[in-house]
């Protein structure tokens, strides 16, 4: 009830809050951070009996329901992936009502559209100079290596492997200076579709009883989301890799905030791959000065100190 009128207020006053300035906007911020110190609080007191559905594997009664046996657990992981890249891959099929975003003489052109009723979402597309395989093998099967050339992630972590082509990851984003937006985490399914010339790799956010939301961390959640990795019919050694960023970021900060770093996120994850590719092999790594920027000691993001939100 709280959060909702509190929500209904913070709606109303919006238009005052945006020639808000100084201490009353710092006193606006500290209501949006208890509120979602209280919204924990609440999930936290849901969590107390910390029970690991993945790592079950007879059928137990549980408040008189019985749990999931893991093949159910595993088959429902497996269909929320392939739904959830359905799902993006519709969005992607309707091509009218793109807006171009950013295009840069690099190839990379980042387009966005409103769905309806939700969020803003963004497709980046570009062609890079890797096979399918190459990209498939860094995107996918070496996930959790990807912090080490990527500095916008701090850590993916696969919790479960549910089969060959499906996996649950929890995955830290580092909260750089370039990032408008603090420290996120995020906990996926995520599934891929490996085909002759080309591959897929779908994503949704899915809630976890044993990894609920973490104290000091606001829980984002990513998806329905697809990357397209197409070889160029004209020269299969390079790609068109077409990625939609579907992301709600949670915790409360401007749409237009938002709206403004999520296609940056994309740009610098591409700059990122590009120079992961030219490094080559199984152990690209990035250069000293791309790693000085990651890691604990980043200095505040706008929102930290804005909000104190760690
Ligand atoms: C803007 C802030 C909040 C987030 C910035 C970091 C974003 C861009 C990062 C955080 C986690 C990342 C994802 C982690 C795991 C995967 C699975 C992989 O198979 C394709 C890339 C993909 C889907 C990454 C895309 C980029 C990603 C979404």
């Amino acid at each position: 009830m709280l959060p909702a009128v509190v929500k209904l207020c913070c709606g109303i006053s919006y238009p005052h809050l945006r020639s808000m300035t100084g201490l009353q906007r710092t006193a606006v911020a500290v209501i949006g951070q208890e509120m979602t110190h209280l919204k924990r609080r609440g999930q936290i007191h849901n969590f107390v009996r910390m029970h690991s559905a993945l790592n079950q594997t007879e059928p137990k009664q549980r408040d008189m329901k019985p749990s999931p046996t893991k093949d159910q657990l595993f088959s429902s992981y497996v269909q929320q992936g392939q739904d959830a890249m359905q799902k993006a891959l519709d969005m992607l099929s309707k091509t009218e009502g793109w807006k171009t975003e950013i295009t840069e003489s690099n190839g990379v052109e980042i387009c966005s559209k409103v769905m309806a009723g939700t969020r803003k979402v963004f497709r980046l597309q570009v062609v890079l100079d890797a096979d399918v395989d190459e990209l498939y093998d860094i995107l996918f099967v070496r996930v959790e290596e990807m912090h080490q050339w990527n500095p916008s992630i701090q850590q993916v972590k696969i919790l479960q492997r549910v089969g060959p082509e499906t996996i649950i990851t929890h995955e830290v984003s580092a909260g750089t200076a370039g990032n408008l937006i603090g420290q996120r985490d995020f906990l996926s399914v995520r599934h891929s579709c490996r085909q002759r010339s080309c591959a897929y790799l779908g994503g949704a956010a899915i809630q976890l009883e044993s990894l609920p939301p973490q104290t000091g961390f606001v829980r984002a959640e990513d998806g329905p989301t697809c990357i397209i990795i197409e070889a160029l019919d004209e020269d299969s050694s390079r790609s068109r890799f077409t990625w939609l960023l579907n992301m709600d970021v949670k915790g409360w900060l401007p749409t237009s905030l938002v709206n403004q770093a999520l296609p940056r996120a994309q740009l610098d994850f591409t700059r990122h791959l590009r120079r992961r590719l030219a490094a080559g092999g199984a152990h690209g790594r990035p250069s000293p000065s791309d790693a000085h920027s990651a890691g604990a000691s980043a200095p505040p993001t706008e929102e930290r100190s804005m909000t104190g939100e760690r």
